[in-house]
């Protein structure tokens, strides 16, 4: 440890909320993400000495408790830009959030372990920096901003000279908008999921996204549901993705059937999430019976677009 570091932490224990996410919107790919409202906690204490990890809920049986954590491994990243570091921690990772499902796991546990780490010695980074670290780590921005900034976040990255600059920009979520997801009994990780996509895709197919990805915003922020159930389409990575997830199409024409607008993959899925206002019931039973047809069990949710992003909550509230 180096002699100029701030070992005294302005807080001994922070408690960080932070939503899931679903990425890509169907056109939006690594781009365009939301928050939801279904959420983890990183709870991150200060010790004299020692690392410690706890993990309860989701991932509980398979998330390491050693230095390969992702969530251990953020805090000491952002601990070492801001060249501060506590003499030890315990670490407490509650997760609702299923893992490798599409559903923004890993970003969660990302975003809440650098805002968990930052808070503890009272915010030196600034939330760009810290953007910049998470999506470093994930290696896209679609989940991580939304998990950071809440809302829908459209993002890019920006390779300079000697730099990579994320940009992003906040759409508040439609009004009265709800996502019901089905999310199969089984993992995919993102790394599989894309390990299906091709090096190429044809040029007509880079244009139907650029058109559906322009008018999706414009949907968007505008509220036009309308426009919203007619360019929610994707031809990128779901073409691709589809034989990893059985009954996929049959899943989206039955919530549409059932009043969704539309329905696509979240993220890297194999979760699947139907875009609605009302029938959100219906709209779940018809997806879960679809997926059902094709031999896959699923759990289902109702889930609202959640406006904010990570955030400290008291930290000595029983839980
Ligand atoms: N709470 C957590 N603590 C530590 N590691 C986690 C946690 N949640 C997820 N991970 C890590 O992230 C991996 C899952 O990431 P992956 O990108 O494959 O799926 P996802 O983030 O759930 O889905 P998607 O990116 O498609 O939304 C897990 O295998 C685990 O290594
Ligand atoms: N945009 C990413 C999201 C999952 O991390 C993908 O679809 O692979």
């Amino acid at each position: 440890m180096s002699s100029r570091q701030q070992v005294h932490p302005q807080k001994e224990r922070v408690r960080i909320q932070v939503p899931a996410t679903t990425a890509n919107l169907g056109p939006g790919f690594d781009t365009l993400g939301m928050a939801l409202e279904l959420f983890n906690i990183v709870e991150l204490q200060a010790m004299p000495s020692g690392v410690q990890i706890e993990v309860e809920g989701e991932g509980a049986a398979s998330i390491p408790r050693s230095e390969s954590n992702i969530v251990l491994r953020v805090i000491r990243k952002v601990w070492q830009k801001a060249g501060v570091t506590p003499a030890g921690l315990h670490l407490r990772l509650i997760n609702h959030i299923p893992v490798a499902r599409g559903l923004g796991s890993s970003a969660a546990a990302l975003v809440g372990g650098a805002v968990a780490a930052n808070e503890m010695y009272g915010n030196p980074l600034t939330d760009q920096e810290i953007l910049e670290i998470v999506t470093e780590f994930e290696g896209h921005p679609d989940n991580v901003a939304p998990a950071l900034f809440g809302g829908i976040v459209v993002s890019a990255m920006v390779h300079g000279e000697g730099n990579n600059e994320v940009i992003s920009r906040k759409i508040p979520p439609p009004y009265g908008m709800r996502a019901v997801v089905a999310i199969p009994n089984f993992h995919l990780s993102t790394k599989q999921a894309r390990s299906v996509l091709p090096t190429a895709v044809p040029y007509k197919d880079a244009v139907f996204n650029v058109s559906r990805i322009s008018m999706l915003i414009m949907a968007l922020v505008h509220n036009d549901w309308e426009l919203l159930a007619k360019v929610m389409d994707d031809r990128l990575h779901q073409p691709y993705r589809q034989e990893l997830i059985p009954g996929m199409q049959d899943v989206f024409a039955s919530a549409q059937q059932a009043g969704a607008f539309a329905a696509v993959l979240s993220g890297a899925g194999p979760t699947l999430i139907a875009f609605a206002r009302e029938n959100t019931e219906d709209i779940a039973a018809a997806m879960q019976a679809a997926f059902g047809r094709h031999g896959v069990q699923c759990q289902t949710m109702d889930l609202k677009p959640c406006p904010v992003g990570a955030e400290p909550i008291n930290p000595y509230q029983p839980i």
